[in-house]
């Protein structure tokens, strides 16, 4: 079975090792944003890809859900010594050498692609993982600050600012230029389960999404569309998506999620057992909906999810 996924940092890379634990013998390829992607001290940074990178390889820290285990920090602090910062977004010295060989494979002229496949040659996650797109696409969050409007880059308000001002919109900056990577389009068209992870549906899917050509891509395939809520019980699983949910005027309720995404869109969704009562709606709106928990407690737990979202995938077939 050929599964894609089209997956953001933490949820996104939690849930595919539910569902490679649920259908080990699936060829399985990750479309990964990477419009959270950061230039610092002068590298690439592009934490969604390593997230799914190192959590199905292996390396991940487990209770952070991102950045490398048993990480020490003597380049972060010896930079912080020569007053350069940011101080607020924590690259340990493991992680630093992911983004020196990226960096240093970019100039040579190779497309992230390409780079990508590189470095997952060492940590084999088991997955085809794809970059959404070769071109730089950068999401920047509108805020107000004391009466004044700025952009700030996605990690400053995620990770620097922890989403406590409210963001009035959120541009993937570049996006509207970019392309596909590589075998995106082909795996989408090829593809017999299409699967939206709980990763956030503005900032991680949505970002995917607005890439010329995917939204498209994913609507005309032939395979069933399953997603997965990212809200339970009216808030997020984990993250601040209820902010940027805001900012696109949708409410942090499983259902409004679904009508989001919309009908042309995903054939099905799946919400938490505590959101039994919104399965009505979300059938209303045209989108096959069943409750089944969607805690991703542990690797059992979330491999029943995944199961949850393939046995849905069957039953709408088109
Ligand atoms: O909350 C944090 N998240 C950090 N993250 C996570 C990341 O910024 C966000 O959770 C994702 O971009 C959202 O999907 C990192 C991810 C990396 O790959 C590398 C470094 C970091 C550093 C931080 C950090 O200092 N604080």
């Amino acid at each position: 079975m050929r599964i894609v996924v089209l997956a953001g940092g933490i949820g996104g890379a939690r849930f595919l090792r539910g569902l490679k634990q649920a259908v080990p013998d699936a060829e399985i390829t990750v479309v990964g944003n990477t419009g959270d992607d950061i230039h610092l001290f002068g590298l690439k940074v592009c934490p969604d890809l390593d997230t799914v990178m190192y959590t199905l390889g292996g390396g991940i820290h487990e209770e952070q859900g991102w950045g490398r285990e048993g990480e020490s920090f003597a380049v972060k602090d010896e930079l912080a010594a020569y007053g350069v910062g940011p101080e607020w977004f924590g690259l340990g010295d493991k992680d630093f050498a992911t983004h020196i060989v990226r960096t240093q494979m970019l100039g040579a002229g190779y497309p992230l692609s390409a780079v990508t496949e590189a470095l997952c040659a060492r940590w084999q996650p088991g997955v085809r993982l794809l970059p959404m797109s070769d071109d730089r696409v950068e999401t920047h969050v509108a805020i107000e600050v004391d009466g004044e409007q700025r952009a700030v880059h996605f990690q400053e308000y995620w990770v620097k600012l922890r989403a406590s001002v409210d963001a009035k919109a959120v541009v993937a900056v570049g996006a509207e230029a970019a392309k596909p990577a590589p075998g995106v389009l082909e795996a989408i068209a090829e593809a017999d389960v299409i699967l939206f992870p709980p990763s956030n549906p503005v900032v991680s899917v949505g970002t995917i999404l607005s890439v010329p050509g995917i939204r498209e891509a994913v609507a005309a395939a032939p395979a069933p569309v399953v997603g997965l809520s990212p809200i339970v019980g009216d808030a997020p699983v984990r993250g601040m998506a209820d902010k940027v949910l805001a900012a696109v005027g949708v409410e942090s309720t499983a259902a409004a999620v679904a009508r989001h995404y919309g009908s042309a869109l995903v054939d099905g969704w799946l919400v938490d057992t505590v959101d039994a009562g919104s399965v009505a709606e979300v059938e209303a709106a045209g989108i096959a909906c069943r409750a089944v928990p969607l805690m991703m407690t542990d690797a059992d737990a979330t491999a029943a999810m995944a199961r949850a979202a393939l046995a849905l995938a069957e039953e709408v077939r088109r």
